[in-house]
């Protein structure tokens, strides 16, 4: 789960600015077990309490806004503190108890222990909390739109990547402890699709059964490193990956022949080999061991072949729930061209080329960009193409030859637009513009300076991970005339 800093509210330059500036007082005054009672006030944008020591901001993992807790210094930064909960004093009536003994250890469960209805309201604040940072002019009249949320906001994600390593003698398979490689044994996680949960425990015991060997990071040695389960939601297909560190499987038959005989909705079962110590999980050679290559997954009557290194969005559910929000936002015309920017496989651009004139997307990831013209191909779609280049550096030159879009949806990682896009966007105006942002912070960046040619309409957050921090949301924008 990927984490950004606590002062991401903040301006990028703004916060490295702070961070060269030690508060030498802090430093001097707090040390680390230190321990003192604190009114948490609101929830910063990682899920994490935030209260007052001293006027020094300090965040406390776990803890909730109202409670009064007595916190542990743990961390003793130039300008803030980080602590954790020694005891609460007095409890949050939002304070669940979370359904994985774990959630407090791992990453992607840190709101786990906040009523669901409370987490969809923390969701849609981040983003009030993120625009008044900013104060971009009128943000006051933005309609920021309650959270749509799931009715089971569990057991939703539809790819398990665990890793693997001998723990006490016993396979275990789960994730690391933050900002470390001790890894915690996950029988059972409440957020997976169940089916992804009972394959890779089956897969599990029967490593521990046949004894194959485990990778062991701390002398690589051993093979099996990490094990991939993910459904196709539609079809129920599943796909089983086993990345190892040897193109040697050993006891491969005997997994083939268990897995066969009683996990029937495994259709596809792949090796991928990265060998030696890394920090990354993949490594480029994937073959195939049994069934076929891809599950087939369907979203909205378009079908996806999803190979073992294909990007797909992990909520199923609420990604259906997020198209029809762009499709709506857009509200496209037959006649109309549409920039898919930031495509990915292109099932954005994809799901909305049945109402548009032409579709043109782009991504920086060649295999993404295979997928998505793939995807057009599978799906008889013949208005819509890829290429592979940055959406900056795209879309000038798109421009330049004289394609001039009517409508454009652009879907950026956590950093936000490039400044040279805004300016192409400002520049080429389209009339229809919708914003899709997992970061309420650069989105809020953003909408300053993109409110320079077009007025915000509404900002509507959709929960695409519930039990976590994370924060999705689509904006709709109207060209100032
Ligand atoms: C949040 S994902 C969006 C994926 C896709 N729209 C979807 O719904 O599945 C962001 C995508 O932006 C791509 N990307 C990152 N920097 C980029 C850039 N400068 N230009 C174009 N694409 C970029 C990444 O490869 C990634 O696929």
């Amino acid at each position: 789960m990927p984490q950004s800093n606590h002062y991401s509210h903040q301006s990028r330059s703004h916060n490295d600015r702070r961070r060269q500036q030690p508060d030498e007082k802090v430093q001097a005054t707090v040390n680390i077990g230190q321990r003192f009672p604190l009114t948490i006030r609101r929830l910063g944008i990682n899920g994490e309490g935030i209260g007052y020591y001293k006027h020094v901001i300090t965040f406390v993992k776990g803890a909730l806004p109202e409670e009064v807790v007595v916190a542990e210094v743990t961390a003793v930064h130039p300008r803030y503190l980080e602590a954790k909960i020694r005891s609460i004093r007095k409890p949050s009536p939002d304070r669940v108890d979370p359904r994985d003994a774990y959630a407090g250890e791992v990453g992607g469960f840190e709101l786990e222990h906040l009523d669901y209805p409370a987490q969809l309201a923390f969701k849609q604040d981040l983003i009030r909390q993120a625009l008044e940072k900013y104060r971009p002019a009128g943000y006051r009249h933005y309609d920021v739109r309650p959270t749509i949320g799931m009715t089971n906001p569990y057991e939703y994600r539809n790819k398990a990547q665990f890793q693997v390593r001998l723990i006490d003698g016993h396979v275990a398979a789960g994730l690391y402890k933050e900002n470390s490689h001790d890894l915690v044994d996950l029988p059972t996680c409440s957020v997976q699709m169940p089916a992804t949960m009972t394959v890779m425990r089956q897969v599990v015991a029967w490593l521990e059964e046949l004894q194959v060997p485990i990778y062991d990071e701390e002398h690589n040695s051993g093979i099996v490193k990490t094990i991939v389960v993910r459904e196709a939601a539609a079809t129920g297909e599943i796909q089983l990956v086993f990345i190892t560190n040897t193109p040697k499987l050993p006891k491969k038959h005997q997994l083939l022949m268990k897995i066969a005989e009683k996990l029937p909705m495994v259709v596809s079962v792949m090796q991928n080999i990265n060998a030696g110590k890394t920090s990354l999980i993949w490594g480029d050679q994937t073959t195939l061991l049994a069934g076929k290559p891809t599950i087939t997954e369907e979203l909205d009557g378009l079908v996806f072949d999803l190979s073992a290194r294909a990007f797909f969005q992990l909520n199923p559910q609420q990604t259906k729930k997020l198209y029809r929000l762009a499709r709506e936002a857009l509200n496209l015309a037959p006649n109309e061209t549409l920039v898919d920017a930031y495509s990915g496989v292109g099932t954005i651009g994809l799901s909305l080329a049945d109402v548009a004139k032409e579709v043109r997307g782009m991504d920086t990831i060649p295999a993404a960009v295979a997928d998505a013209n793939a995807n057009a191909q599978r799906n008889q779609i013949t208005n819509a193409h890829y290429e592979v280049g940055e959406a900056e550096v795209l879309l000038p030159q798109w421009l330049a030859s004289g394609f001039a879009p009517d409508a454009m949806v652009v879907d950026p990682p956590r950093t936000g637009l490039d400044n040279v896009l805004i300016d192409a966007i400002l520049q080429s105006a389209p009339e229809k513009l919708v914003y899709i942002s997992c970061n309420p912070s650069t989105l809020a960046q953003d909408l300053q300076a993109l409110t320079r040619g077009y007025q915000v309409d509404y900002i509507q957050s959709i929960d695409m991970f519930p039990q976590t921090a994370r924060c999705e949301a689509v904006v709709r924008f109207t060209k100032r005339h």
